[in-house]
């Protein structure tokens, strides 16, 4: 570090801020420089040509051949003799008074800066360290002034200025540090273009920085907005105004020739003055940029052209591209009259850009019944609207209307604000975490005790029925052992007509049947006792039929009888239809009895398990043993006149049991 490094060291006293009286002006100590024209001065030249000639003369920021050395900056990349990688980074020089010291690491380079990576030895972080070609030695107290200004200028969205000296015929400066370069290189890296969304991430960002500026008072004119001076931090999507070396107080009208002629609004062209408005004119051609991605009157061959343009009110070509009406709506109005453009908070507040505001909760009195509620308008702090609301007299839509009729609240955001204070209302009124608790442990306890009650009521009828079916089941029992002993009755008194008969007269069976008290008897012996027509079974329609079953009846089942042809004979014997002999085959060919011969082959204990009613088991037991009681019943049904077959079988019991 050469001994001739002046390090300025600057007070916190900004008192000279607000006095403020003349145009900030680097020319004192660095060169190429931007030239103040005023309008007094007769040098001012009037014709574009005189413009340019004298422009030319003096290399200052506003030359018009400016824009064209802009295009031909080298990249980092493209100065590979100072290009450093970062394993060995190492330091380079020390500022004055030691605090900073720079790494050998090149951040970038621009026409009139180049900016090495730093560090800030006292706060233990990297910062940006911009040197800048001086050819002469300011005036000490004119820079401490200066940068006294920059430091003073704090905001998010404006790149820090930490300290600044004069070196070995540079001027050095260290700002913040931005990791991911300069919104136009970021425009390129979101190829094709960047979303509705970032654009209106970036332009909030860029509008609060420059509302900033120009709330100052008096208010600060940067003067150089464009992409390529709006720098950004990826990680976090961090957008900051930087390059405020053009930044400027306004006390009255400025006539400082300076910026980039694709940025510059017609006023500036002009000697007439002009204000802070020539950042939103700037803003609206970076706007233009993100949403087209073309650098503006990129159709124009030189900064002449431009100006040309500019004059006559010619707006850049890539305007027609802008598809968004939003966007483009806040477009023309940043590149209308001065007059008619908005500020950079208008702009901030219009819908285009604007954020929904919050509705807080401030305070509430322990009955919640007098609340403190208040509109947080996020970013535009001014418009916070604080308001008392009593639970129990307003409403919410009562109380905004209210407010927007005294012009307290804009009206577009009415709905809104309305149902978000709705919303707090219901909060309120939510039952706390405990009281949620208790809830769910009541509802759980009720149906609980709901469902114990439903069980008792199920059991009790369980019991009931229980009861009943037990008490049906005695009944059936009781039956049962009645009807077994009217059977044992009817037998022995059966047996004791039979034996009394034969003990007065031994009679022939043929006499047996003509008395009426054994007739009586040898019917109800019978499968079914009808002897009408509509008793005949199923298909003996014909006496001819009948006498053929009679006669098949008759004849002895040989054993290989298929066990179908003597079930369907049993059933018709029997009264049943054929649906009946179906059923009673299908039984006892799955128990593997197919023919007669297994059907005969059955001890008594297995009948029982063939599955049949009681009545089909005696019908087959008969027909296999007593066919021809059978027989006879059928021939009496046939020919009621002639004689049944002798009874030969015990009788079988009333079919009633069956
Ligand atoms: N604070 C910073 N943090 C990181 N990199 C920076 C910072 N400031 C500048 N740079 C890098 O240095 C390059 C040159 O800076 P800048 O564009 O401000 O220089 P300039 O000479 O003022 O350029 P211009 O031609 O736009 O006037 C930038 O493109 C950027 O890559």
């Amino acid at each position: 570090m050469s001994s001739d490094n002046q390090h300025v060291s600057f007070s916190s006293d900004n008192s000279t801020y607000e006095e403020q009286s003349s145009e900030l002006n680097y020319t004192n100590y660095y060169a190429p420089l931007s030239q103040t024209y005023n309008s007094n001065d007769n040098n001012i030249p009037s014709t574009l040509e005189e413009q340019q000639n004298h422009y030319t003369n003096y290399p200052t920021r506003t030359s018009f051949q400016h824009r064209m050395d802009n295009y031909n900056i080298p990249t980092p990349n493209e100065i590979n003799d100072e290009s450093v990688s970062h394993d060995s980074e190492k330091v380079v020089e020390v500022s004055p008074n030691e605090r900073y010291v720079k790494l050998n690491t090149l951040l970038g380079k621009g026409a009139y800066k180049v900016v090495y990576k730093a560090i800030d030895r006292e706060e233990g972080y990297e910062v940006a360290w911009n040197t800048m070609q001086a050819m002469q030695s300011p005036n000490n107290k004119d820079l401490e002034h200066e940068i006294q200004i920059l430091k003073s200028v704090r905001h998010p969205n404006i790149i820090a200025f930490h300290d600044a000296w004069y070196g070995e015929n540079e001027f050095v400066f260290i700002t913040e540090l931005m990791t991911s370069g300069t919104l136009r290189e970021y425009i390129r890296k979101l190829a094709p273009l960047p979303n509705l969304k970032i654009i209106k991430r970036w332009s909030r960002q860029i509008l609060k920085g420059l509302a900033y500026l120009h709330g100052h008072n008096p208010p600060i004119i940067h003067r150089d907005i464009k992409c390529d001076n709006i720098f950004i931090n990826g990680a976090h999507g961090e957008v900051k105004i930087g390059d405020m070396g053009t930044a400027e107080m306004k006390l009255g009208k400025k006539y400082t020739v300076i910026g980039t002629p694709e940025f510059m609004a017609p006023e500036m062209y002009e000697e007439q003055g002009y204000n802070e408005k020539v950042d939103i004119y700037a803003f609206g051609m970076c706007l233009l940029e993100m949403a087209t991605g073309e650098y503006p009157y990129g159709e124009c061959k030189n900064a002449a052209q431009i100006y040309k343009k500019v004059s006559a009110g010619v707006k850049p070509a890539c305007l027609l591209k802008v598809q968004n009406p939003e966007v483009l709506g806040v477009i023309e109005n940043c590149l209308s009259n001065e007059d008619e453009r908005m500020s950079a908070q208008e702009i901030l507040e219009h819908s285009f850009l604007a954020v929904e505001p919050d509705v807080v909760l401030l305070a509430a009195d322990p009955d919640n019944v007098h609340l403190t509620l208040q509109v947080v308008f996020k970013g535009m702090d001014k418009l916070s609207v604080k308001f008392d609301f009593n639970v129990e007299t307003d409403t919410a839509e009562e109380v905004v209307r209210e407010m927007i009729e005294e012009q307290v609240l804009p009206e577009r955001y009415q709905h809104h604000i309305t149902k978000e204070i709705n919303r707090i209302l219901r909060d309120i009124d939510k039952p706390t975490e405990s009281e949620q608790a208790e809830q769910v442990r009541r509802s759980v306890w009720r149906r609980e005790s709901d469902i114990r009650n439903e069980l008792d009521r199920t059991r009790e009828e369980l019991n009931h029925a229980t009861d009943r079916v037990l008490e049906i089941e005695q009944k059936c029992d009781s039956f049962e052992s009645r009807a077994r002993a009217a059977e044992t009755r009817y037998r022995d008194a059966v047996r004791n007509l039979r034996e009394l008969e034969e003990i007065k007269s031994p009679l022939t069976e043929e006499d047996l049947i003509k008395r009426p008290m054994l007739s009586e008897a040898l019917s109800s012996l019978s499968i079914h006792s009808s002897n009408t027509s509509s008793s005949i079974p199923h298909g003996l329609n014909t006496p001819e039929e009948r006498e053929k079953l009679v006669s098949h009846i008759l004849d002895e089942y040989s054993d290989d009888t298929d066990i179908s042809v003597f079930v369907t004979d049993c059933a018709l014997a029997s009264h049943r239809g054929t649906d009946k002999a179906h059923e009673w085959a299908r039984k006892l060919q799955n128990q593997d009895i197919m023919t007669v011969g297994d059907l005969r082959d059955l001890h008594d204990e297995d009948w029982a398990g063939i599955g049949l009613t009681v009545f089909a088991l005696r019908a087959l037991k008969n027909m296999l043993k007593g066919k021809k009681l059978a027989a006879v019943q059928l021939q009496q049904q046939t020919y009621p006149a002639s004689p049944p077959p002798p009874l030969t079988q015990s009788p079988p019991p009333p079919s009633s049991l069956a």
